[in-house]
């Protein structure tokens, strides 16, 4: 994680751990070939984002959902993560009056559609409702959302299907919430710190997010709710239930749900997110034969390190597929136009916008002492590969480069594939700057 953004304060998220630039996706998104199923929701359906806290718990100047992670603050993830379901109409992002230009301008950089932002209050309940009623202000009832959706701006992790399985039951039921099993066990303390009972922990929940309730419900929960409700509060289910009478419909969600709150939750987030990068990748071939056995080889390599490799021979026509739905692309080489085609596949990735919202990894990989290369009778220049490199990293794409040499000897060439395979999934998954440009040598 890193700071955000010029504006915040100059503080790393974690500065235990060198900032990077670089982006990334939601967790749910994986490939964006990861499609879940189309599903058709007949009634508006809005979200509340509620991201005007401080933070306090992680212990750091900058708040947690403003932390970046590879270049891209961790609200954008969630925004992303809602903005992805056909049927959600609007995001309400509220934030604090002093990040409203801030937020605005995320909003602005990654493209974020669908987003409205407004100023929280001084509690998460006080945030809610003012979100709330964003949604509503100025709008004939038509126009008004049939269910709204709030969620922790800092759980990025959310799947269109449970979000889809709490609007259906908001819709039914007027309120609905996602619950986890306790992981402790919830005692009652006496004024003085002494154990005054402990409650079965069987019959109780952990009340997580998304919940979803009706416009109405959730509208009249606050219009009526207590002063104190308003400070102290934590539960919007509560109120449905104290002041509408409706019993939210609980519904157990996935353990992807959790809340980003101490700064540990910063570190596992990004892992987990790094992990979704990291998952799978498109060998590049030219279509030459001998570019073609060697992704073949590769693909049998990064698979048994859990990595998926489709192998295609360029981007063009149905391939061209491939452009969005991958984050990590593998340029088989073995001529003398390698660089050339690598410029061309940053042209190619640029043009795609992949690189808007995580960075991308491009690998040459450069099979020496084939014929057409000792043809050519030119290695690529190591400051070449530096340069493209150099123009490619303002595109927010790392160009890395790896070579290994034709060997008739099956053992020794057997063995310099496994360690592409292990060197092509080390730096998709840590992504580091210091090797960007480097022609590795396998
Ligand atoms: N006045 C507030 C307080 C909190 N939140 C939001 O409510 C969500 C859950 O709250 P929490 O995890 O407590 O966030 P913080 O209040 O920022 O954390 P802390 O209590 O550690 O300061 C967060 O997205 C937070 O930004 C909000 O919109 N307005
Ligand atoms: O109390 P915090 O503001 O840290 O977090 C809010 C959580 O309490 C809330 O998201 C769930 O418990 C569901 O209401």
């Amino acid at each position: 994680m890193e700071d955000h953004h010029k504006k915040m304060q100059s503080d790393s998220c974690d500065p235990d751990r060198p900032t990077h630039p670089g982006t990334f996706p939601t967790c749910e998104a994986g490939r964006s070939d990861h499609q879940p199923a189309e599903r058709s929701v007949d009634f508006p359906v809005s979200v509340v984002l509620p991201a005007g806290g401080t933070g306090e718990r992680t212990g750091l100047q900058t708040p947690k959902q403003f932390c970046l992670f590879m270049g891209r603050p961790l609200i954008s993830y969630t925004i992303q993560a809602f903005e992805r379901v056909s049927w959600i109409q609007s995001i309400v992002v509220v934030v604090a009056r002093e990040h409203m230009d801030l937020m605005t301008d995320i909003v602005q950089q990654f493209q974020h559609t669908k987003v409205r932002v407004v100023p929280g209050g001084s509690t998460r309940h006080r945030s809610i409702y003012n979100g709330v009623l964003a949604l509503g202000e100025g709008r004939p009832v038509a126009d008004k959302p049939k269910v709204v959706l709030i969620h922790d701006a800092v759980r990025p992790f959310v799947e269109e299907d449970f979000l889809y399985k709490i609007a259906m039951a908001a819709k039914e039921q007027g309120a609905a919430g996602a619950i986890r099993p306790l992981v402790s066990t919830v005692i009652a303390t006496t004024s003085e710190g002494y154990l005054d009972h402990s409650l079965e922990r069987a019959k109780y929940r952990a009340s997580e997010m998304p919940q979803g309730f009706t416009y109405d419900v959730i509208y009249q929960a606050y219009q009526k709710c207590s002063e104190s409700d308003f400070e102290f509060g934590t539960e919007c289910l509560h109120l449905a239930l104290q002041y509408c009478g409706t019993n939210a419909k609980l519904i157990q969600g996935p353990p992807t749900l959790w809340k980003v709150t101490y700064k540990r939750d910063l570190a596992a987030a990004e892992s987990i997110i790094k992990d979704t990068l990291s998952r799978s990748a498109c060998a590049i071939t030219g279509g030459s034969a001998q570019a073609v056995t060697l992704a073949g080889a590769l693909q049998k390599a990064v698979g048994a390190l859990n990595m998926e490799l489709a192998v295609i021979p360029d981007l063009t026509g149905e391939n061209g597929g491939y452009l969005l739905k991958d984050w990590n692309f593998i340029q088989v080489s073995v001529n003398r136009s390698c660089l050339s085609e690598v410029d061309a596949l940053l042209t190619d990735l640029e043009a795609a916008k992949q690189a808007l919202l995580h960075p991308l990894v491009v690998i040459l990989v450069l099979l020496s002492g084939s014929d057409e290369l000792s043809v050519s009778g030119r290695a690529v220049e190591p400051e070449a590969i530096m340069d493209l490199a150099s123009a490619a990293k303002l595109r927010n794409i790392l160009l890395y480069g790896i070579q290994l040499h034709q060997s008739k000897d099956t053992q020794r060439w057997e063995r310099s594939v496994s360690r592409v395979a292990e060197i092509t999934s080390a730096l998709i998954r840590d992504r580091s700057p210091a090797l960007v440009g480097q022609l590795l040598q396998a």
